[in-house]
């Protein structure tokens, strides 16, 4: 059995999903009612990323209440992907309420343990996944790091998987402070990386640059970019 179907862990995932359901219907309806042409998609993801880019903790601390979270589907998916890596090591780039933690941090410990290293800007939103990994009996895999991931995460060391799910005008940069940690055959999965000028997606679909990746269609519409380290 996987904790993710029982016990503790799957209860909290249940009521953390339903809350974010709730939390971020507004904005979630907001994206789904919108029916643009392409030409409009196009110059609204790249509103998105100039202002992401221009400030990204008053950004973010716009979204201080929502919990942005992966879907459950996703969740599953990096689960799998963890036990499949056997993955002892795990970083994480955006913790926000700790929604995609808890899957990451139940296969650490459905494998016999692990450390899972996160981080987060927003301090109230660290303090909430907190809360949650305890709920759902994780807490003593996780250290959530609180700040920007720039600061945060230059000195984590060998990691055995990476979920890139931060402001994602900033994943190139991070991916590379992690570099020199990364192993041959590290998955690194990427939230949100959408195909529209993205320097992140041009550096690692470019196997000069020691990858391998592709996006892969699980959430729809969401970006997940799958990579795989080849050297
Ligand atoms: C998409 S949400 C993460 C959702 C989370 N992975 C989940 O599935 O529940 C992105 C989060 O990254 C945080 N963030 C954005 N930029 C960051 C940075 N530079 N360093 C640390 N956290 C950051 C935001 O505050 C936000 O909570």
């Amino acid at each position: 059995m996987d904790s993710l179907s029982t016990g503790r862990v799957a209860q909290t995932l249940q009521r953390l999903f339903a809350q974010a359901a709730q939390a971020d219907h507004a904005l979630m309806a907001e994206f789904r009612d919108i029916d643009l042409s392409d030409a409009q998609q196009a110059e609204a993801v790249a509103h998105h990323f100039a202002e992401e880019r221009r400030d990204v903790r008053g950004f973010y601390h716009g979204y201080v209440d929502n919990y942005l979270n992966v879907t459950a589907a996703y969740g599953r998916f990096l689960y799998q992907c963890a036990r499949s890596r056997n993955a002892k090591c795990i970083v994480e780039f955006g913790t926000s309420m700790g929604i995609s933690t808890i899957h990451l941090a139940a296969a650490l410990r459905d494998m016999g343990g692990g450390r899972l290293i996160g981080t987060e800007l927003e301090p109230s939103k660290a303090a909430r996944a907190q809360a949650n990994l305890e709920a759902a009996g994780l807490a003593e895999l996780v250290e959530i790091r609180v700040g920007d991931a720039r600061e945060t995460l230059t000195d984590v060391g060998e990691v055995d998987m990476v979920l890139l799910d931060g402001a994602f005008s900033l994943y190139l940069p991070v991916l590379k402070l992690l570099e020199p940690g990364l192993k041959v055959g590290t998955p690194i999965l990427a939230e949100n990386a959408i195909d529209q000028e993205n320097e992140f997606l041009d550096y690692v679909r470019n196997p000069q640059n020691g990858y391998v990746s592709q996006p892969i269609p699980i959430s729809d519409g969401r970006g997940n970019e799958f990579v795989v380290r080849t050297r």
